[in-house]
């Protein structure tokens, strides 16, 4: 149904107006949560905005801080919102469908991941445990490497040719985990699996910003590797508001990027980790890939991927900016020149990033 009335509503898409037939379906497992929920939300689209969309410019071809609010792409082009989790979709389901933006909206309850799946175009998922104070991100591997298992051995039966995001962390270990399933299910298609790193782009473009005072929608930082710690490795030295900042400075910049989400499980106290400001860099991420199977061109976005780049060091899915298509992957752009400073975060980074990896094929091949 979704792929007929595609072809007959592009144009109108393409044309911004919100009232055009949407065409896409869009997947969220693990709407209930503190992610999924905002994700959803963003995802629905906010009235205001709604409104006032219809006097916004089409978005120019590529720009890494274009995701302000609400798309209006995600306006006209998301028929169906499909929200699954173990439990409580249906609720939140029923809030986000009172918005009055053009989607439907459903939810799932756990028996229900077929009809949730069946159809999608586009597969978020931000299902799983959050950290607690004192805490890795791999420290959840145990929990959330099944559950990613799971819904991967369900979206590869249900939806094998929908473009997939995962929030889940470890989102380095998470990554693999899925391709491996796939690979086993026989329906792997590299292009169309990506690690969300949207949060560390959106981090950096505002903690720069607020150094340099400079409105963060005018900082666009490239961040590459992956999503941990020292795998985080922001490419400051390629923007323009980045390339002078030096010494402790840059050393500060670098640990507040790299150790963000720390600072807000710390702030959080026991109760979680970043939940708002990912359910934006997640809405952000989607509507980057609703905007490239729309056939929108020059959709670039950094994100976690099979990536050919470090191969030859052991290292099999790396983060880099990525041209987006109808197909997802579209093309793998290099890394560009690095500072020698950002050369060490590379190098330390290789290593932990081959181990998150190994640690999430092994999982699925052990079984
Ligand atoms: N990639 C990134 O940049 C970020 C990733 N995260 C990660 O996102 C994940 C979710 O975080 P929160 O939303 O804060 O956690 P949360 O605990 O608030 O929500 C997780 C949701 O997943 C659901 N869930 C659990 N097992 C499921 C399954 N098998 N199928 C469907 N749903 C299932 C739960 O019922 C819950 O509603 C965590 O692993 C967290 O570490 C968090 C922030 C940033
Ligand atoms: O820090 C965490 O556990 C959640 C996360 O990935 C982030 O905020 O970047």
């Amino acid at each position: 149904m979704f792929a007929a009335r595609r072809a007959a509503s592009t144009t109108l898409a393409r044309g911004f107006s919100t009232s055009a037939a949407a065409p896409f379906k869009c997947a969220v497992l693990g709407a209930a949560g503190g992610i999924g929920q905002p994700l959803s939300l963003l995802l629905k689209g906010n009235p205001l905005v709604t409104k006032l969309s219809s006097h916004l410019s089409p978005p120019s071809p590529f720009s890494p801080t274009r995701f302000y609010t609400v798309s209006p792409y995600v306006l006209a082009n998301v028929e169906q919102l499909a929200l699954y989790d173990v439990r409580g979709a249906p609720g939140v389901a029923a809030d986000i469908s009172h918005v009055n933006t053009a989607s439907e909206v459903k939810g799932y309850e756990q028996n229900d991941i077929k009809s949730a799946l069946e159809g999608a175009d586009v597969v978020i998922i931000p299902a799983g445990v959050p950290r607690k104070p004192g805490m890795t991100r791999d420290d959840l591997f145990n929990t959330n490497a099944s559950i990613v298992q799971t819904l991967a051995e369900a979206a590869a039966q249900y939806a094998p040719k929908a473009l997939i995001g995962i929030i889940s962390n470890p989102v380095n270990s998470t990554v693999p985990i899925f391709a491996e399933v796939y690979k086993k299910a026989g329906v792997y298609d590299p292009k169309r699996l990506f690690g969300i790193t949207t949060l560390d782009v959106v981090r950096s473009s505002r903690f720069l910003g607020e150094i340099k005072d400079k409105d963060p929608k005018d900082v666009a930082v490239t961040v590459v590797g992956g999503h941990s710690g020292v795998t985080i490795i922001p490419l400051l030295s390629q923007t323009e508001a980045g390339k002078d900042v030096a010494g402790e400075a840059y050393k500060a910049l670098v640990h507040r990027i790299q150790f963000g989400g720390d600072e807000v499980v710390q702030a959080k106290a026991g109760t979680g980790s970043a939940t708002l400001s990912m359910g934006y860099a997640g809405a952000r991420f989607a509507d980057a890939l609703l905007r490239a199977l729309d056939g929108q061109t020059n959709v670039v976005e950094p994100t976690f991927v099979d990536s050919p780049l470090f191969k030859d060091q052991g290292v099999d899915f790396f983060a880099s900016n990525v041209v987006l298509g109808p197909e997802g992957v579209k093309e793998i752009l290099p890394l560009g020149p690095l500072s020698a400073a950002e050369e060490d975060l590379l190098k330390a980074a290789i290593p932990e990033l081959a181990k998150n990896i190994k640690k999430g094929v092994d999982f699925v091949k052990s079984q």
